[in-house]
């Protein structure tokens, strides 16, 4: 599988927009001397969107969000639509990160209706599965990355399947500096494509990305990245540090 990579750097709620914009510029700085064919996302907090879309015009950082609302437009104070989101040049958009399973109540099925909303206005949802570590130790992950899937994914129709990423983030990975090993991790994505296939066929279960998170740092990245089924990462911590980012960027090739 030879298609580009993707790696993807999810702020959460960390920066002030000046921090960012600083961040950002270090960022942009080292891509341009990189000579990559990768490519690169950034998703900052909401509060940071609209500067960004500034600072990130002719680059080829590409515009992302980490969240959206699952309703439409009206009556529902503090969300922010899709319709926000494209307005803004946000081109991808996170979602149900663990986080916001585990803090905001969010469920495979408020996952489908975001991500059918994000697909309305043509953003690019980058949906986020795994198991927590109770799963694993129970052996239930296939079981529950499976369920994660099916419900999302069996309710989209065949074309928009491709403008679909999927991260897989065990839990027990995310910011606790355990990464899953390569081979657990790309165990875990063969599945994911497995199951993709069994509705949608090879062809299109192979043009789906699958992004591994969780704890992936400069140290990880190139056994990650050399993985035949992974086609990129979702980066948390070591996204917030210029350098980090970068040299997993240059590890993804
Ligand atoms: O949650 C993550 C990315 O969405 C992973 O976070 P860390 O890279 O900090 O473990």
């Amino acid at each position: 599988m030879n298609k580009p990579k993707l790696v993807a750097g999810n702020w959460k709620m960390n920066t002030t927009l000046s921090e960012g914009i600083a961040l950002l510029e270090s960022i942009i700085k080292g891509v341009k001397l990189l000579k990559t064919n990768t490519k690169i996302a950034i998703a900052p907090p909401f509060t940071h969107l609209s500067e960004f879309r500034k600072a990130l015009k002719n680059t080829d950082v590409c515009l992302a969000a980490q969240n959206v609302s699952d309703k439409l437009q009206g009556a529902f104070t503090g969300e922010i639509s899709a319709l926000m989101l494209k307005d803004l040049g946000v081109k991808k958009a996170i979602v149900a990160h663990s986080e916001r399973r585990q803090y905001f109540g969010e469920t495979n099925e408020s996952a489908l209706f975001k991500i059918k909303t994000l697909l309305k206005q043509d953003i690019h949802p980058i949906y986020c599965v795994g198991e927590l570590l109770e799963d694993r130790e129970r052996e239930r992950h296939f079981e529950v990355v499976e369920e994660q899937i099916t419900t999302v994914l069996y309710q989209l129709t065949e074309e928009k399947l491709p403008k679909l990423t999927i991260a897989y983030e065990p839990v027990w990975a995310i910011g606790t500096g355990k990464t899953a090993t390569p081979e657990q991790a790309n165990e875990m994505h063969e599945f994911i494509r497995a199951v993709i296939a069994k509705r949608f066929g090879e062809d299109l279960a192979g043009q789906v990305m699958i992004l591994y998170g969780g704890s992936v740092n400069s140290g990880n990245a190139s056994a990650l990245m050399a993985q035949p089924q992974i086609d990129g990462a979702l980066v948390g911590g070591a996204s917030l540090k210029a350098e980090e980012f970068i040299a997993i960027i240059k590890a993804a090739g």
